[in-house]
């Protein structure tokens, strides 16, 4: 997850892979609940890792019910409705209503001795409608603090089935789904269930019909207002189930691809249009604007159809949260787009349609907004722009889409950690589907002699951009220990064995942490003289350029900052920002002794004087790639200036030179 102030997104060209979405949390939790309580041995599929579904495993778990759990994958043995242990048990159920809510009336007719209870925040969460629907069909439920709220305490039912249960449907629809996971559990004779008010939430009371009917379970339904769960019902697994990704993250890759995937199309795993999702509508209308969408029993395709896109005009009632994503779309159609029927927008984490308003013209669209409409034509001419995302995740995510426009402008996103409520590896998976020339990447080079602060001022700029990170330096590093451990000596003798070995070294970068052939070489390729090593392999000029290659393939999505000496002369001549740091021999001296000691490794400063000058002559002096500013260097001398100082200089160059600063 980016937890960075804003990410920029640089030019974007086309779209090409496979993004695998994150499981439906809706969905997860009741289809672990129904596995549970079916007949035979359920394996879900891609199931949601979160807060959520790991507190309904472990409930389930408590209560007999066999779960084994192997990354996206549960097996899940059922309990056939009968409770293995009816307890004394306390379930702990979090903050996930997903679990209180089904797990009371599934407890509660089933009987047994248990309480329910969770978070402080739990107990705040209303559940006495529910509980009252209960207790009209004879169920025993204690509330053990406020009336109405968690925690509870469940005991033996005497079941009166035969007139309707009444249930409120305007508070919430988990009241209703959560009876009718329930009842199939003791449909001896039909069961009638009435709801009260206007029913909410329509469409996830049809996921939860939807997966009932996967586990054998056919209610009848009369209009929103009357369900019969018929006499006989049993749950019965379906042996294997696939947890569906949410229809409406999926709408993010299908404009993606219906924009930008031109060569081949772009593959979306965990939903298909057959989905129990009504977001997944979102389809027809990417459809109508000229996507090509296929769809397989789990996944999609989706590529570039008409171009530009064909403007529409659209009700879209039906899919409220996906159809943002068409008004991001709207920027590449060919007129003018209408999204109607959209009031709902107005109450969401945001004012979604003022929201989207503001941001698309910031872009340079010309937009119309009405209390229940948003009319957006395409740009004439597109602008960079710094989007505000409102702290909705929904903003952020499709805003996104608008770093293909063909005007090659940036787009900032700002706050993108708002993507986590839903989606928290959105720009990952962004980047790892959307395509553009290398010279769009940016990179900002950071060079200079050692004990400069380069690692130091390199690492935090990455950071705060949310950019990849090359230290250079580490790969000749490793390159002087690979031959030393081979018997090299690190002369011109040996320049092309060493060579040979640096282009082939079995490196890897996790984090922190470097590995060379599975061996954790961190700690010893930082001393010293690992430094001086590193500094004589380098002096060979087969050794280096063995290097290019690897080090240019740092320059990822969304961008990169490269430490070393000849990142802005040799290896990434375009970047459009090299800074070569400086700083006295006597301070560097200084620094280097103070980090060595904080390290526990002894040294003595003018020894390390000595060290870094034979260094900085041996780099400075060398015939390939010596150590020296690019001619389009930005000069930056530390000696006096501390780290946060240098990063806030650093910063304030990169912000100079984008063009959205004043968007
Ligand atoms: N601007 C600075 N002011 C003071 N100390 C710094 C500064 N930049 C870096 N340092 C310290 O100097 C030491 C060497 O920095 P490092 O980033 O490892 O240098 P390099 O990568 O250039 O060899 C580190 O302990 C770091 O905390
Ligand atoms: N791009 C680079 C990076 C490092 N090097 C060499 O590799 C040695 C170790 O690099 P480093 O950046 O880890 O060293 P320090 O600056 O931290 O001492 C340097 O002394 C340079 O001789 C290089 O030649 N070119």
């Amino acid at each position: 997850m980016f937890s960075t102030e804003f990410l920029d997104l640089p030019p974007l060209q086309t779209a090409a892979g496979t993004v695998h979405l994150p499981g439906s949390k809706s969905i997860s939790n009741r289809v672990l609940l129904l596995a549970a309580l079916s007949a035979g041995r359920t394996t879900v599929h891609d199931l949601l890792d979160s807060d959520d579904t790991r507190v309904m495993l472990d409930a389930l778990r408590q209560l007999g019910c066999g779960v084994k759990r192997s990354g996206s994958t549960a097996h899940i043995t059922g309990l056939d409705g009968r409770i293995a242990a009816p307890g004394p048990l306390k379930l702990f159920l979090g903050n996930a209503g997903t679990a209180m809510r089904p797990l009371t009336a599934a407890l509660a007719v089933l009987g047994g001795d248990f309480e329910l209870d969770g978070v402080p925040r739990m107990r705040e969460r209303p559940i006495g409608d529910l509980v009252d629907a209960l207790r009209q069909l004879g169920c025993s439920i204690e509330d053990l603090g406020q009336p109405g709220y968690p925690p509870l305490r469940i005991g033996r039912p005497q079941l009166r089935l035969d007139a309707p249960i009444r249930v409120r449907g305007d508070v919430s629809s988990q009241f209703l789904t959560a009876l009718l996971l329930a009842l199939p559990l003791v449909a001896r004779q039909d069961i009638v269930i009435e709801v009260v008010g206007e029913l909410i939430s329509k469409p996830y009371v049809e996921i939860t019909l939807s997966l009932l009917a996967r586990f054998g379970v056919a209610v009848r339904r009369e209009g929103w207002q009357r369900f019969t769960l018929p006499a006989g019902s049993r749950l019965q697994s379906p042996g294997e189930i696939h947890v569906e990704a949410d229809a409406s993250s999926a709408s993010y890759f299908i404009a993606l691809g219906a924009i930008a995937a031109t060569a081949a199309p772009l593959r979306i795993e965990g939903v298909g249009e057959s989905s129990i999702q009504g977001d997944i509508r979102f389809i027809d209308a990417a459809r109508q604007m000229g996507a090509e969408v296929t769809s397989f029993a789990n996944a999609l395709e989706v590529r570039r159809g008409a171009w530009p896109l064909k403007a529409i005009d659209l009700d879209c009632n039906h899919i409220p949260d996906a159809a943002m994503t068409l008004a991001v779309m709207a920027l590449y159609a060919d007129g003018t787009t209408t999204l109607r029927n959209i009031a709902s927008w107005r109450v969401k984490e945001t004012d979604r349609i003022a929201a989207m308003a503001i941001e698309l013209r910031k872009l340079g669209a010309q937009v119309e907004e009405g209390a229940d409409f948003l009319r957006v034509a395409p740009p004439a001419r597109w602008r960079p722009a710094a989007i505000h995302t409102y702290d909705d995740h929904r903003v952020a995510m499709c805003f996104s889409l608008a770093a293909f426009n063909p005007a090659g402008v940036h787009v900032r996103i700002l706050d993108p950690r708002c993507v986590g409520k839903t989606f928290p590896d959105y720009f990952e998976a962004l980047f790892d589907t959307a395509r553009t020339d290398t010279p769009h990447i940016p990179v900002i080079c950071v060079d200079g002699p050692t004990a400069s602060g380069k690692g130091t001022l390199a690492s935090q700029l990455a950071q705060t951009l949310g950019y990849h990170y090359l230290d250079s330096g580490a790969l000749y590093r490793i390159t002087g220990l690979a031959a030393r451990r081979a018997g090299l000596a690190l002369d011109t003798a040996h320049e092309q064995s060493i060579a040979r070995l640096a282009a082939t070294l079995p490196v890897r970068f996790e984090g922190e942490r470097v590995i060379l052939g599975g061996e954790d070489v961190s700690e010893a390729i930082r001393s010293e003289a690992a430094g001086m090593d590193a500094s004589q392999v380098s002096a060979l000029p087969s050794v280096r350029s063995a290097l290019v290659e690897l080090q240019q393939s740092f320059r990822r999505l969304p961008g990169l900052v490269a430490d070393g000496r000849d990142m802005g002369t040799v290896i990434f001549p375009d970047a459009p920002l090299k800074v070569f740091l400086t700083a006295s021999a006597a301070r560097r001296a200084e620094r280097r002794h103070k980090q060595l000691i904080s390290k526990g490794i002894p040294a003595k400063i003018d020894v390390l004087r000595a060290d870094l000058e034979a260094r900085d002559a041996r780099d400075t002096q060398r015939a390939v790639a010596p150590l020296k500013p690019a001619q389009d260097a930005l000069l930056l001398d530390n000696s006096d200036q501390g780290i946060a100082e240098s990063v806030a200089q650093v910063l304030g160059w990169w912000e100079d030179k984008q063009s959205f600063r004043h968007a």
